[in-house]
């Protein structure tokens, strides 16, 4: 079956009327899969989008537009001096921009048009953007109360969830917050990268930046990544190893911060962990591979399973 592209999988979703004009002002080779772009929007001027949107994105000489998850909160498409950008430690910066995270996808062309070497060669380049999508943060409003929120990611499905830590952060720091004293869990899976990982553990895509959330105290609650190996496709991924031959922590942001590891999937009942006795009170936002997105929103919300109600469980299928 041939894969949909972009603009026909999400011809049903909202989308901006506006296009926008961005410059491709830096570009981050985080790993041999992943290049995080951060795309100015010039003139002083604002692109107004919820964390977990994402963009049509044209780039220059290829017809169709693609689709790539925007990474970053939307207080950083403000312009710092404007007087609608309330005072944040995480709200400096020089320029507003917004970023994206594109996995090296040559059967993709407008990805492919971003993978081009060496970068020198797209930098400055402009793209035309349009926000849009319905996977978004805050929840519904009427979810009340709110005391907690899962945040389950297999591997670059950890892109709209990035935007959404970095605003949950940004609120929590707010007095008049919209949800104030949030429990944020985060379970986060990825193909093991191997020994790198304890040396570089800014190569696994928003670890760092999202322990330093934790580590600042912007976030209350826990970062558990979990390590599978295999090509993800295998219900045997992740096959426990002999018991104490690798660490159970990586160290991140210098030292700061300790993020709990675990050699296995993600099921239900780490799920259900993360949730304690807040089911009534919880949203949980999943993202990422198709089978772990549906597996999980099936139990979650099924009688059989965790019965949660059907509101309190978001999700994007990506496919
Ligand atoms: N905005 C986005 O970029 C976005 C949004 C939504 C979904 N996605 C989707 O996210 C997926 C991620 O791709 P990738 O190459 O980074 O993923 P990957 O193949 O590297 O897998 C990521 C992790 O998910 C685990 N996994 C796979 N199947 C599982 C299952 N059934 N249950 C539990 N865990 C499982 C893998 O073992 C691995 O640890 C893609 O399918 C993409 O379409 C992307």
């Amino acid at each position: 079956m041939t894969k949909e592209g972009h603009l026909e999988r999400t011809a049903n979703e909202p989308r901006d009327p506006s296009l926008h004009g961005v410059i491709i002002k830096y570009i981050d080779e985080i790993n041999p899969t992943v290049r995080v772009f951060r795309l100015e929007i010039p003139d002083g001027g604002t692109i107004k989008f919820l964390p977990g949107q994402w963009l049509d994105v044209h780039v220059p000489t290829v017809p169709k537009a693609g689709g790539f998850t925007i990474t970053s909160p939307p207080s950083k498409a403000i312009p710092s001096s404007s007087s609608s950008s309330p005072s944040s430690p995480l709200r400096t910066h020089p320029y507003p921009y917004i970023e994206l995270a594109i996995q090296k996808s040559p059967d993709n062309p407008p990805a492919a048009w971003l993978w081009q070497h060496p970068t020198s060669t797209i930098l400055n380049s402009t793209l035309d953007v349009r926000v849009g999508g319905s996977f978004v943060w805050p929840p519904p409003l009427s979810l009340s109360p709110l005391r907690k929120a899962v945040f389950v990611a297999g591997g670059v499905g950890i892109n709209p969830l990035m935007s959404m830590l970095s605003a949950v952060a940004e609120d929590q720091q707010q007095l008049s917050g919209v949800i104030p004293n949030l429990d944020v869990q985060v379970l986060y899976s990825v193909k093991d990268p191997g020994p790198q990982l304890q040396q570089n553990p800014s190569s696994v895509l928003f670890l760092d930046r999202i322990a330093s959330l934790f580590a600042r105290g912007l976030l209350k609650g826990e970062l558990k990544l979990f390590l599978t190996r295999g090509d993800g496709t295998s219900s045997t991924d992740g096959v426990a190893l002999a018991a104490g031959d690798e660490a159970d922590v990586v160290s991140c942001c210098s030292g700061d911060y300790n993020v709990l590891l675990l050699r296995e999937r993600i099921s239900v009942s780490d799920v259900e962990a993360a949730l304690g006795q807040d089911k009534q009170s919880a949203v949980v936002y999943v993202c990422g591979v198709p089978t772990m997105t549906d597996h999980l929103v099936n139990v979650l919300t099924s009688t059989e399973g965790l019965a949660m109600e059907a509101d309190r469980v978001l999700y994007e299928r990506w496919w």
